[in-house]
């Protein structure tokens, strides 16, 4: 298996405390032109990551979408699948996704055998990821579709026992995920537990909108975060969430 250059890279900027900002572009919400824009911005402002992916994927727009960020952008193409139907080898690597704050055995191994041999073909670098939806005020769309119930928002604990399990198992990176456009986002105490119960990466996002929550996100041990929606509706968002992770990092390089 390509366990990678992109998971050393992360791990690394871990090491160092470095934070990272992943922007998800979601190919049923992305025309062209706002993609061109998101481009150029993310050309203006750091961006670490783009993650490509979205619950349903309701058209067969994600491979142009992702040929139209490669020719334009080094930024790396992660994609981030709801279903092995949306692998595609034009990206750089693939958060291997198992979902294991729920029940589904569809959504924690199923999915991944019907990928396996087509993922073994591809050039895809693989980030297995324990994934982990929480509860955060209102049904994701994440959550219906994997048939799932989330996290409980105030049950840290479980959180971190989830996560505990999921290195165990072998998993490489963690994901708290309050879903898309979630009501209010992770709560910080929530991410303090699981980043003092394991070492791995920790990716964490839904439903960041603000600095504040961002800032937050960041403080409580975020080492990636992920926004979305913020930036669909506004895209210079992108600006303010790179000032956000690389002021962080800047306070952390000169405190170190
Ligand atoms: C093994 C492979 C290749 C796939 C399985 C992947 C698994 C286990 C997925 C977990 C369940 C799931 C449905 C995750 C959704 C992840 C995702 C792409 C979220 C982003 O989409 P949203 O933005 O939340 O949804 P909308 O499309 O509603 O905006
Ligand atoms: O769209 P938002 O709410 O930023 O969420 C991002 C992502 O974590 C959802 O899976
Ligand atoms: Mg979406």
């Amino acid at each position: 298996m390509r366990l990678t250059s992109l998971y050393d890279a992360l791990s690394k900027r871990r090491t160092h405390g470095q934070k990272s900002l992943a922007v998800l572009l979601d190919p049923d919400n992305l025309d062209e032109a706002s993609c061109r824009q998101l481009l150029e911005l993310s050309e203006q402002h750091t961006v670490e990551y783009f993650f490509v992916g979205g619950s349903l994927v309701m058209n067969t727009r994600q491979a142009a979408l992702i040929r139209f960020i490669k020719s334009r952008s080094s930024i790396p193409v992660l994609l981030f699948p709801s279903h092995s139907l949306h692998l595609d080898d034009q990206a750089d690597g693939i958060l291997l996704l198992s979902l294991i704050s729920g029940r589904n055995p569809d959504f924690l191994i199923g999915q991944h055998v019907i990928a396996a041999p087509l993922l073994r073909q591809s050039n895809l670098q693989i980030l297995p990821t324990g994934y982990m939806l929480v509860d955060t005020g209102r049904q994701t769309t994440a959550s219906y579709i994997s048939g799932t119930t989330p996290l409980p928002h105030d049950k840290p604990s479980i959180a971190a026992c989830t996560a505990m399990a999921g290195e165990q198992l072998g998993l490489r990176l963690m994901y708290l995920d309050g879903g898309s456009g979630a009501l209010y986002p992770v709560a910080p105490a929530m991410i303090r537990a699981v980043r003092q119960a394991v070492d791995v990466p920790l990716i964490v996002g839904g439903g960041i909108n603000t600095t504040e929550k961002a800032q937050a996100a960041l403080a409580a041990g975020a080492d990636i975060i992920v926004v979305g929606n913020q930036i669909e509706k506004a895209p210079e968002f992108l600006a303010e969430m790179s000032k956000v992770v690389h002021s962080f990092n800047s306070v952390a390089t000169k405190t170190a």
